[in-house]
């Protein structure tokens, strides 16, 4: 395993405040498994649209990191679409919907197990040197 960004926030595993996620790619996607606590709530109940959108940001500048580019996210959107709960097995997934040379543009959701989206994603991830991460 490589000894460099353990630390990560979302993915670390030394970080023990992080979110510790863990991933696997099926058909062209990647994805995670996220229950969030009482800890990552906004409003009772509710996960915080910060940690939604961290979600969103690690699915879809992890996978290109995954396949070997030093991924870096340029620009991030949220649709919050509907109250996330804190407590529920939430599946979060990202794709890479086109590639322009060193820039991916890709999109990613936040699912309830019912398959309920309650959040959408667009980002625009660019591929830098690795010296400047
Ligand atoms: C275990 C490890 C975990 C791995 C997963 C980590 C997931 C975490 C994901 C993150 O949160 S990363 C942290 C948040 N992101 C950053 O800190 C990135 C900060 N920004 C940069 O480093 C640079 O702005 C960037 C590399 C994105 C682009 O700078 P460059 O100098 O490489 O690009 P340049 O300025 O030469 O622009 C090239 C083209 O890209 C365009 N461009 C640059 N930045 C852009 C941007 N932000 N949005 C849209 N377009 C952008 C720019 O307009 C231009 O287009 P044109 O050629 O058509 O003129």
């Amino acid at each position: 395993m490589e000894e460099r960004n353990q630390w990560c926030f979302a993915c670390g595993r030394l970080n023990p405040i992080g979110l510790k996620l863990t991933f696997r790619e099926e058909n062209n996607t990647y994805v995670t498994n996220f229950t969030a606590g009482p800890e990552h709530q906004g409003y009772d109940g509710i996960v915080h649209g910060g940690i939604v959108s961290t979600l969103l940001d690690e699915i879809m500048a992890r996978y290109i990191y995954a396949k070997g580019g030093n991924a870096v996210t340029a620009r991030l959107e949220v649709r919050y679409r509907q109250p996330t709960p804190i407590g529920q097995a939430l599946t979060v997934a990202g794709w890479i919907v086109a590639q322009r040379g060193r820039f991916y543009e890709m999109a990613g959701e936040v699912r309830l197990p019912d398959g309920t989206v309650t959040a959408e994603g667009k980002a625009l991830v660019a591929v830098v040197d690795q010296a400047k991460v």
